[in-house]
């Protein structure tokens, strides 16, 4: 007997209910405790007999029509009928002989144990067949697939054969998951490679009657002897799609995200050998595509990124302003580093960069022996603590091929960029108008930039995708005739369509402030042979043209002096406090205080005499252009306290603590002066290490400065 009385939430008082399972155990257990709980009561209360076969023929209906409802096999239905009628048998003849006899409890046991080994032996039968009954199921969708898969091989046999006079075999046939497509893997007779068949993409997607914008492309399969015929069904590529939201980090190791293939997979950049080139002439989506690329650097835990653009910059300022006029703040309400960590749009500057970063690259293959040998590499080891340096150089490739006399010096250091620091972890990525035999003409191009991204936008003029993409056939410009969409092929992954992400400068703005703690500092082996062109990238000077290019909006003027004339400033690094500082204290003082918050939160700002103390070497973001605190009053407050100190002199810390109450200066902030100070010769440095204190010109005059 396997039913049991259960409480229904839902109804009042009890139901049976008589789908509810039993071990074999617990069923016979249960089957013969209440046949004998049932019987010696009716024994003793007089119980008329008939009671218990009454009971024991509706519990054998009872779960038959439950078994047949669950569609139980005859032989279960059988089995558990037979378990109550022979226990409702042995109750009524226990209530009319007494259930207290060797006999009675004997024959009780045995049906116990004959209940338990029944309801085993179905139990076994009935997931035996639910198994069979799955396979089976599972057989029918195969059988289904495979008809459908050997519909798709045979079609595509006959008309490669029809159109290629090739003779193939299909080894297998897979759908792909996006539903845009499938993937034939076939293998050609007679020693014919798929670039036979690569030539007739165009008459085989035409046969096909492929919708536009669709393709049946082939590629080198596992060995020379196979190949892998992709035939996209759908027309991805015309849809917009946008950068992913997920701005989790990323490494030059793993790859970098750059876009989607038609059949839905992500084509990664792997950038730690490789150079990339970038070709889109304009309107292809080529600017959009440079931000998507500098949003994937900009997750990068060991990537810095520096950019050129001569062409105002405007490749990295979207980057860069949102930081420094204090747009956007991290989510725990702090200021942020800007996305990219150079930014030159100067031939000057552009200069600098580019000397800079062979400066690193070649101080790194001396300084970094040691490492090289204990990893037994001959690559240098990128991480965090050394990050590699992307430098992405905005219409580079025509730099590159350009007659102008300052061009042409820039183009020779990009090119000693690209030939000699692959393995010290510096690489390019360069972006061309046109996939012109000028640009591709150049053999370190050829060599070096093997990711190679072509963005077509229709645009036949100047894309020869033949040599942009060499022995890779039927790759033709009108597959890919909307913006952002276009071809990219990797050493990793042969040249095929992909469309680039969309990204708009709220998403800019959104990566900024999520990577913010993200990006790497320098290593101090590099920053040491960067020196002060880096170290000064973000000094006023030098970022000068961000502000005359991309003015802040001024607040109306403010008819009371001392009313905030900007109120809108925040706690932010204001582009104003580069103004003329007469007329803008306030904005001084409030980008004095991001300053500090800056200096507290990244350590990233090295004072300006910074070559006074090498171990200070902090690479990372100077914001110096930001300083301009001289005679500020906390500035003449330390100077009245280092005069005070006469000639015991005092140090950083005991002013800092002086100063803190009142202008809640650091005691960074004192080191920067007083350094400035030994400089300028208005003090004298005594002493080293923790005894070093400063004194003041005037109570030192046997001290020569140190500036
Ligand atoms: N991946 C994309 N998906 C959808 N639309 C895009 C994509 N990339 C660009 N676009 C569209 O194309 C327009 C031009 O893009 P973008 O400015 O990047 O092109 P460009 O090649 O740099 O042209 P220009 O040199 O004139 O600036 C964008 O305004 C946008 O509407």
């Amino acid at each position: 007997m396997t039913s049991t009385a259960t409480a229904n939430n839902n109804s009042s008082g009890p139901v049976l209910d008589w789908a509810a399972g039993h071990g074999p155990v617990t069923g016979a257990l249960s089957a013969t405790t209440g046949a004998f709980a049932v019987a010696t009561t009716g024994a003793a209360t007089g119980m008329p007999p008939g009671w218990a076969l009454a009971v024991g023929a509706a519990g054998a209906i009872g779960h038959t029509v439950a078994g047949l409802r669950v569609r139980n096999a005859g032989r279960t239905l059988a089995t558990r009928a037979a378990s109550w009628l022979v226990g409702a048998g042995w109750t009524t003849w226990a209530i009319t002989h007494g259930p207290l006899t060797w006999a009675a409890l004997g024959s009780l046991a045995t049906i116990g144990v004959g209940i338990g080994a029944a309801a085993r032996s179905t139990a076994l039968y009935e997931e035996a067949r639910e198994e069979e009954a799955i396979a089976a199921q599972q057989r029918q969708i195969a059988r289904e697939l495979s008809a459908e898969r050997r519909a798709i091989a045979a079609e595509w046999v006959e008309r490669i054969q029809r159109i290629c006079n090739i003779t193939v075999r299909v080894l297998a046939v897979e759908k792909w998951q996006t539903g845009t497509g499938y993937s034939l893997d076939l293998e050609p007779q007679g020693g014919i490679t798929y670039d036979r068949i690569a030539q007739y993409s165009v008459a085989l997607s035409a046969d096909a009657k492929l919708p536009h914008g669709c393709t049946a492309t082939a590629s080198p399969g596992i060995h020379q002897g196979r190949a892998i015929l992709d035939v996209t069904t759908v027309n991805v590529l015309k849809e917009d799609c946008f950068y992913p939201d997920d701005y989790g980090p990323l490494s030059v190791l793993t790859g970098i995200p750059w876009g989607v293939r038609t059949n839905g997979d992500i084509v990664r950049a792997y950038l730690r050998e490789q150079c990339a080139l970038v070709v889109g002439p304009t309107g292809s989506g080529k600017t959009n595509l440079v931000h998507e690329i500098l949003a994937g650097f900009a997750r990068a835990e060991d990537m810095l990124t520096w950019v050129i653009d001569l062409n105002a910059g405007s490749a990295g300022l979207p980057w860069v302003l949102p930081a420094l006029n204090g747009e956007i703040e991290r989510e725990d309400g702090k200021p942020v580093r800007p996305g990219i960590d150079w930014l030159a749009a100067s031939h000057e500057e552009a200069m600098l960069m580019l000397d800079t970063a062979l400066a690193i690259g070649l101080h790194r293959k001396k300084a970094y022996q040691g490492l090289l040998a204990e990893k037994n590499t001959d690559l240098l080891p990128i991480s965090a603590k050394i990050p590699q340096i992307l430098l992405v150089i905005d219409e580079g490739a025509e730099i590159l091929t350009s007659t102008d006399r300052q061009m042409k010096q820039l183009a020779a250091k990009i090119l000693e960029v690209i030939r000699m620091l692959r393995a010290m972890g510096i690489r390019t990525i360069l972006t061309a108008l046109g996939a012109t035999g000028s640009v591709l003409g150049n053999l370190m191009i050829r060599r070096e930039a093997k990711v190679r991204v072509a963005l077509t936008g229709g645009e036949t003029e100047g894309m020869d995708l033949g040599k942009m993409f060499p022995g890779r056939r039927g790759l033709r410009v009108d597959q890919a005739p909307y913006k952002g969409a276009g071809f990219m092929g990797t050493p990793e992954s042969p040249a095929a369509l992909f469309k680039a992400w969309r990204i708009l400068p709220n998403q800019i703005r959104d990566i900024v402030a999520a990577t913010s703690t993200r990006h790497p500092t320098l290593d101090a082996v590099s920053a040491q042979a960067a020196g002060d062109a880096y170290a000064q990238r973000w000094d006023a000077d030098r970022i000068a043209w961000m502000r005359d290019a991309h003015p802040v909006e001024q607040p109306p003027q403010s008819p009371s002096k001392d009313a905030d004339p900007h109120p809108s400033i925040g706690g932010g690094l204001n582009l104003r406090a580069l103004r003329d500082q007469e007329t803008d204290d306030q904005a001084d003082q409030l980008a004095r205080r991001f300053m500090r918050e800056i200096d507290e939160r990244f350590g990233t700002t090295p004072e300006p005499d910074r070559d006074n103390d090498p171990s200070d070497n902090m690479p990372g973001l100077n914001l110096s252009a930001l300083r301009g605190e001289q005679d500020s009053p906390a500035q003449q407050a330390a100077l009245a306290l280092l005069l005070a100190a006469g000639r015991e002199g005092t140090g950083a810390s005991a002013i800092a603590r002086a100063l803190a109450d009142q202008y809640g200066t650091t005691r960074q902030t004192v080191v920067g002066w007083l350094k400035a100070w030994v400089k300028d010769g208005t003090a004298v440095r005594v002493g080293e290490g923790t005894k070093a204190r400063y004194v003041h010109r005037q109570h030192a005059p046997d001290q020569p400065p140190e500036g």
